[in-house]
């Protein structure tokens, strides 16, 4: 007897294959099919890779080849597989395809499915993956949604062959053939040749049967009447799109194209797999067979064919029966139309599933690949926020985070501006910094002989490159960083008191470039530098970093510094590391900004468009931390090796600054000393940062007792120091998905700006007054004056005041001690000692900041964050001060009118204040004696 499949053939049908694999190819099963069956045709689609690519390891070794070659996101290493597939299945049935000259011998590939609603999106992508698999035989498929049809038409007018997938219905179907014949007008009428295209319009065949079936069955009680339409409909549907394809090619339009030798566009018979099985394993075959169709089966439907299939001509047969069917459905209420729409929609969602599943599998193989080049990170959640956290991965997957984020999708966020701050992605591609021309300043400068760099910025400005100093340090030949970032006189003194300005570069680096601190500081410095070195010099020791346009700019350009490097006006400063605001300090420090952005690409790639959330560390990182916050662990608790400590001060600012506001956000804790898992309360989340030989046995068994404890802890982990780029991005990814988790813009810092104002006000007043407003104090003692709000009112020791106020922690609460004073490390072991007592003593988080540093940092969140902090802020009288040239101000003056404007937008915010303000100049023994009183009011 003769092969049934072979049958279809005579019968004028195709016989496809709905199936692609590499190990099939491998095995010669595809060239047997053409052999022994007569098939002629592939299709392949995302549920298909994923079954083939995303389980076992055929595709192990050339997944490894082509990394090796190249590192690249999930979605190119996929397409490169897929490719190779695609075109060796075009290569074997390439002959098939001479022999019919044109007319048959296909092979499939489809269009990612995340771009079925945009028209240009499919083009473009329809394009690439034509010159990419670079076969004649090839077609790509499209999905025949309206925006397909658009793309579909120029295609065709382009000369690229297409297989419109995901057709249900005949409206849709007569939209694509619409498209295929204007798309064969157009190109005929530019003169080129029609008659080597070829187009199949593919119709899902048992989906529609699959979901009428199952409304069949809902309807009791006309079991009767509606139970004859089981198993009916689709082949019905199927019969009827089958005579609006005759008529077409019957038309006089068609006719014209047809002279021409334009090929008609076959209908395809897809989703032709039984999936009830109540029906013969045939079913969508047997009833379907008809000239100039194809039929595209899995492999377990060919081979049932093969072996009792019938191949009788039912296509064009009983027409009427079909209509009446049809008919049918719509009386009963059946509402094909609809089934349609519902189709295409949920078809499109199931190789978006597919595709991501595809893409995780992927992108899983290449982490594995990558080792130690990809920092690591571990979890052990609780069982309830790993839940929360497994359900808001599977969300963010079918929403799509991964790509939205790219896009700078705003309403991924709150819908308002967030589009416009998408710039730090380019930039860690290092797309905005250009490493031949930061290489040349830092070559120059080194041939005058300078050595050492002085950043006068504040927040985004200063905290990135003070990372990079303290984490990768000077390379040979690179100059020595220094980081300016305070309006304390004594701090200012000591750092002028180690330069030899003879040797002195500044760096004024301001983003807005009308930030107050940069701008007295460089006057500061201008001055000291052109009674060093005499004023024709001061130019060629300035350089700027700001963005276009801005009062820097200018006043660097009018005073000619030797350099200024542009900003990108939509990245914010505190994700502006790895663009011009880091890279210049890289470049300075004598390192290869083209091999740190090298390093640095395999975060950048781990976290990219095609990442899907769950195997994307940023993601992944931003989800637990965003999903803490929900659960009332706010607290984010850093815990780093030496190596890596650093980057504390900098992710403080980023998650503070981005995510603290109305009232919600995440409270970074930093530089306090790992404890006990009694020492803490149920609001933290503990992420420990280790470089890679800092490993510390005390650390580990801390921070396991904490997991055993039940407090989440995160473990990342960094094979080389080089690979601290890699944070950065990590983190801004996490911090912008922890922004879309809590809900708030994680882009602004309106509170930033409320004490910037009011320090300006301040300033101009006592510019105008000379004098500051003084505050009404709670009570005066001995070198300490204390203020505090309204609730402290009527203590009368400054012990009891400083008692009241730590009374009123609550478990959630954290403390900050705020202190406007020299950053040094006596002040800095002061601040150490207060919290310590209070976070061993009252279960609570704590923090520290020096002014008015803080101010562009964890100052937002303190102020627009959730109202659980209760702070101590700490101010002296200014030591020596310093005058400010061009100003009737002075540094001090600057400093006092800071605290001032913090404490009044702490006040005016209803937040818990104290503050100790030490008198006479012995800030040294006041600082004790206010660690003394604090120690005693907790005992
Ligand atoms: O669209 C084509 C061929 O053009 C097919 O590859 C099509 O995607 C498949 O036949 C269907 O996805 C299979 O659907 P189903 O059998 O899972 O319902
Ligand atoms: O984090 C940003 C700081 O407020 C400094 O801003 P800037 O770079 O515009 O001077």
């Amino acid at each position: 007897m003769s092969n049934p499949l072979k049958q279809l053939t005579e019968q004028g049908q195709a016989v496809w294959l709905d199936f692609v694999s590499r190990e099939f190819l491998a095995k010669g099963e595809l060239q047997k099919l053409i052999e022994r069956d007569g098939l002629t045709g592939v299709t392949s689609n995302p549920s298909i890779f994923e079954k083939a690519m995303g389980h076992g390891s055929d595709y192990d070794a050339s997944l490894e080849a082509f990394l090796e070659r190249a590192d690249a996101e999930p979605v190119d290493v996929y397409e490169h597989l897929a490719i190779e597939d695609i075109q060796q299945a075009a290569d074997i049935l390439r002959p098939v395809y001479d022999r019919l000259e044109g007319r048959d011998g296909y092979v499939s590939l489809e269009v990612s499915p995340y771009l079925a609603l945009d028209t240009r999106a499919t083009l473009d992508e329809a394009r690439r993956l034509w010159q990419a698999v670079n076969r004649p035989n090839l077609m790509v498929k499209v999905p025949g949604t309206p925006e397909g049809a658009v793309a579909i038409r120029k295609l065709v007018e382009e000369g690229i062959n297409v297989n419109v997938t995901l057709l249900f219905d005949r409206n849709a179907y007569m939209a694509v053939a619409e498209a295929y014949i204007a798309g064969l007008e157009a190109r005929l009428h530019q003169g080129k040749d029609i008659s080597r295209l070829a187009s199949v319009a593919s119709f899902f065949i048992s989906r529609v049967d699959g979901v009428l079936d199952k409304l069949i069955d809902e309807r009791k009680g006309e079991e009767a009447e509606l139970g004859e339409l089981r198993g009916k409909v689709a082949i019905a549907n199927a019969k009827l799109a089958y005579q609006d394809y005759q008529r077409l090619i019957q038309s006089p339009r068609w006719k014209v194209l047809e002279a021409k030798g334009a090929h008609p566009q076959r209908l395809l018979w897809a989703s032709t797999g039984s999936k009830d099985p109540a029906y013969p394993d045939t079913l969508y075959v047997d009833q379907l067979i008809g000239p100039d169709t194809v039929n595209t089966m899995p492999p377990k439907t060919m081979d049932a064919f093969r072996d009792h299939g019938t191949a009788a001509p039912m296509l064009s047969t009983d027409i009427e029966a079909a209509q009446r069917v049809v008919d049918a459905t719509a009386r009963f209420g059946l509402d094909l139309d609809g089934v349609a729409k519902r189709l295409v929609k949920d078809g499109a969602r199931q190789f978006e599933d597919a595709a991501d599943a595809l893409l995780g599998a992927v992108g899983q193989k290449r982490l594995d690949f990558l080792g130690e080049r990809l920092n690591a990170a571990d979890y052990r959640l609780p069982q309830d926020l790993n839940e929360a956290v497994e359900a808001r991965l599977d969300e963010a997957r079918r929403e799509g985070w991964s790509r939205r984020l790219w896009q700078g999708d705003a309403s991924l966020w709150t819908g308002r501006d967030e589009d416009q701050w998408v710039g730090w992605l380019a930039a860690a591609q290092g797309r905005q910094a250009d490493p031949v021309a930061l290489k040349a300043l830092a070559d120059a400068v080194r041939k005058e002989g300078l050595d050492t760099v002085v950043l006068l910025g504040m927040g985004g400005s200063s905290l990135g490159p003070e990372v990079l100093a303290n984490t990768l340090g000077t390379a040979t030949g690179g100059l020595t960083l220094k980081v300016l970032d305070s309006t304390d006189p004594a701090q200012i003194t000591a750092l002028e008191e180690q330069l030899d300005l003879r040797k002195t570069l500044f760096l004024v680096s301001s983003k807005s470039g009308s930030t107050l601190e940069p701008e007295i500081l460089r006057a500061y410095f201008h001055q000291a530098v052109e009674r060093t070195l005499g004023a024709g010099e001061v130019q060629q020791r300035f350089v700027a970093i700001t963005d276009p346009g801005s009062k820097l700019e200018a006043s660097a350009t009018a005073e000619g510094y030797r350099a200024i490097f542009q900003g990108d006006p939509h990245i914010g400063g505190r994700y502006s590391v790895l663009s011009v605001f880091g890279m210049v300090p890289l470049a300075l420090l004598g390192h290869s900004v083209a091999d740190f952005f090298q390093v640095t690409q395999p975060m950048v790639l781990a976290c990219g468009p095609s990442a899907p959330p769950a195997i994307n560390p940023g993601i992944r990182l931003g989800v637990v931390l965003g999903e803490a916050v929900r659960a009332g662990r706010d607290k984010v608790t850093l815990i780093a090796s030496p190596g890596v400590a650093s980057l504390g001060a900098w992710l403080e600012q980023l998650l503070a600054e981005s995510t603290g506001k109305q009232g919600k956000g995440i409270i970074p804790v930093d530089l306090e000393p790992l404890g006990e898992p009694g020492v803490y309360g149920r609001d933290r989340v503990f992420v420990s940062l280790v470089l890679a030989g800092e490993e510390d046995a005390e650390r580990d068994s801390r921070l396991q007792a904490l997991a055993a404890a039940g407090h989440p802890v995160v473990d990342i982990r960094l094979a080389r120091a080089e690979l601290i780029g890699q944070e950065f991005f990590r983190w801004e990814v996490a911090t912008e998905v922890a922004g879309a988790v809590i809900g708030i813009n994680p882009f602004d810092q309106p509170d930033v700006e409320a004490s910037k104002i009011k320090t300006r006000a301040l300033t101009d007043g006592y510019e105008r007054d000379g004098r500051l407003a003084g505050d009404e104090p709670l009570l005066e003692e001995g070198a300490l004056t204390l203020f505090g709000d309204a609730d402290l009112q009527g203590q009368d020791t400054a012990r009891a005041a400083i008692k009241a106020h730590l009374a009123r922690l609550q478990p959630g609460d954290y403390l900050a001690v705020l202190a406007y004073l020299e950053r040094n490390a006596v002040h800095e072991e002061a601040l150490s000692a207060m919290r310590d007592s209070i976070r061993d003593s009252k279960r609570v988080a704590t923090v520290g900041g020096f002014g008015p540093r803080f101010l562009h940092s964890t100052g937002q969140a303190y102020k627009g964050g959730p109202n659980s902090g209760v702070f101590i802020q700490i101010t002296a009288d200014a030591q020596n001060d310093l005058e400010i040239p061009g100003r009737s101000l002075s540094f001090g003056i600057v400093e006092a009118a800071q605290a001032k404007g913090d404490l009044e937008v702490l006040a005016e915010r209803g937040r818990r204040y104290l503050r100790v303000h030490i008198k006479g100049g012995d800030i040294d023994a006041g600082l004790q004696q206010i660690v003394e009183l604090v120690e005693a009011a907790v005992a």
